[in-house]
């Protein structure tokens, strides 16, 4: 007898990210209860409070992602969109396993890489040196960056305007800094590529090769997830977005579709 497989289960890509009714919620430790007294003081103060009553007071809370649920899968990309404070980094953070949840689970299939315009690169060192010590931190051997070197350096534009990989990466302006570290994340192929805004630092040049390199990334089997504030490199990009909105996910679905509910809400703007 043989065996038939249920339909879904031959055209649905394997999940690589699931996350099931997230809650994140961040703690600010002395909001107010700072002011004037030194921060020894107060810190002192918080201690000796938290031993009294069990609990710790001036603790304000922000609860940034409500009851989230999504299921990603392998060769989407997926855009992440929301006004300003909706929750995107947040999200994107707790799917990178940076954040803990307050509620829910996370499950992702690989491992996830948080590409952000903060991205650790050290200031004091050389482009040169940040790209090899950059592509050991992503698990890439000597002779893998070796050999991807020179394409990193030139993906990059960094050279473009005289002999800057050799120069501390404090001389970068912000652009030619985000630029350094896109190109740096995206030479290894990712099982679930997590990208924090890096395209709307560089020139227009810049994000469409940026964007040909995110398609490529995609077709080679992994997620892409993009968070952005550029509608038009949403729609050039992602064939899938997630709205949030106070935290909460308010519509998920083809690009088309969720851009044209989210531009009516913004009227237009981002
Ligand atoms: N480290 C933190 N401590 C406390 N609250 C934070 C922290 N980081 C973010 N928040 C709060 O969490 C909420 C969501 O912030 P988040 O940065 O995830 O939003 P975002 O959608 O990425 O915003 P933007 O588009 O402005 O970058 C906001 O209310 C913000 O003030």
């Amino acid at each position: 007898m043989t065996r038939t497989e249920p339909p879904e289960a031959k055209t649905a890509p394997a999940p690589t990210v699931i996350a099931d009714a997230v809650d994140i919620v961040y703690r600010v430790h002395g909001a107010g209860t700072a002011t004037g007294r030194g921060a020894a003081t107060a810190a002192l103060g918080r201690i000796l409070r938290r031993h009294r009553d069990g609990q710790e007071r001036g603790v304000r809370t922000v609860h940034a992602v409500r009851n989230v649920s999504f299921t990603a899968r392998r060769g989407e990309a997926i855009g992440l969109i929301g006004t300003n404070g909706s929750g995107k980094s947040t999200l994107l953070k707790a799917v990178a396993g940076l954040l803990p949840v307050e509620r829910g689970r996370i499950y992702t299939d690989g491992q996830p890489s948080l590409l952000g315009v903060n991205a650790a690169l050290m200031n004091d060192l050389t482009g040169e040196r940040n790209v090899h010590l950059g592509g050991l931190a992503m698990g890439m051997s000597r002779a893998q960056i070796r050999e991807r070197y020179r394409q990193i350096v030139d993906f990059s534009g960094i050279d473009d305007k005289g002999d800057f990989i050799s120069l501390p990466m404090r001389t970068y302006s912000s652009g030619m800094a985000a630029r350094l570290r896109f190109a740096i994340g995206s030479a290894k192929d990712h099982d679930v590529l997590l990208i924090d805004e890096a395209l709307a630092t560089g020139d227009r040049s810049f994000q469409k090769r940026s964007e040909s390199r995110i398609r490529e990334l995609r077709e080679r089997a992994g997620t892409v997830f993009l968070v952005s504030h550029n509608n038009k490199s949403i729609r050039d990009t992602c064939d899938r977005v997630l709205w949030l909105e106070h935290g909460e996910l308010r519509l998920d679905g083809p690009t088309a579709e969720v851009m044209r509910e989210y531009e009516r809400f913004t009227g237009g703007r981002a």
